[in-house]
């Protein structure tokens, strides 16, 4: 199970993240009690080993500004949530940088439908909320064969069960690895990584 642990802003959380198996860490580049500068990213790379993906998160940020803003970072990956078109994936993919596309449950059909990004990610109503949803119901979205994240109001102890129930190639958490709003905890993220990969699937 591939997982990914978003809205990190310290060294202390990105070693964390790293050290208990994560396969890409996120840090959140829009507006968000998570928000970090590509500056800050910058410091944080290094503690990054290659074959983790460094991930630029956004939300209703142009395509071409967010990849102007994950090169100022240094980042390759970048993760855009929202209304995303298949100009966008060209625009992310000319520049030399791979793509993380997240829509919600309520996108339109079309949204689901393989626009040749690296990664697909479903996501709650509203990104970085903690709010869990019908994770059983994305089954009927026939995502199978597909490399696509399971997101929004997972922890620790409910990420095997809602992996399970949903399918998913991979997970992706903020929330409830958190102490509080924006801050990590150190053992939730060892705790959700080491479930996630248990789970196995
Ligand atoms: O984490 C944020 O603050 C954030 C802000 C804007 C867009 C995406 C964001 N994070 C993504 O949201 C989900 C995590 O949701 P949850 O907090 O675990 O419920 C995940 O896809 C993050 O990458």
């Amino acid at each position: 199970m591939f997982v990914k642990v978003c809205g990190l802003s310290t060294p202390e959380s990105v070693r964390e993240a790293v050290d208990a198996g994560a396969d890409a860490v996120g840090f959140v580049l829009t507006s968000s009690p998570r928000e970090v500068s590509p500056d800050q990213v910058r410091i944080l790379l290094p503690l990054v080993p290659e074959g983790v993906h460094a991930v630029g998160v956004f939300r209703h940020e142009d395509a071409a500004d967010a990849v102007a803003t994950a090169r100022a970072a240094g980042l390759e990956w970048v993760q855009l949530h929202g209304h995303r078109t298949a100009e966008d994936v060209t625009t992310v993919h000319d520049a030399g940088m791979r793509l993380i596309r997240a829509v919600t449950m309520g996108a339109s059909q079309d949204e689901f439908a393989d626009m040749g990004e690296e990664i697909f990610l479903i996501d709650a109503a509203i990104p970085g909320s903690g709010e869990a949803w019908d994770y059983a119901s994305v089954r009927a979205k026939g995502l199978d064969g597909r490399e696509w994240l399971l997101a929004g109001g997972l922890e620790p102890g409910n990420v095997a069960f809602a992996a399970t129930a949903a399918g998913a190639w991979g997970v992706d958490v903020s929330s409830g690895v958190e102490a509080s709003r924006g801050v990590k905890d150190l053992a939730k993220i060892r705790a959700f990584v080491q479930a996630a990969k248990a789970a196995g699937l």
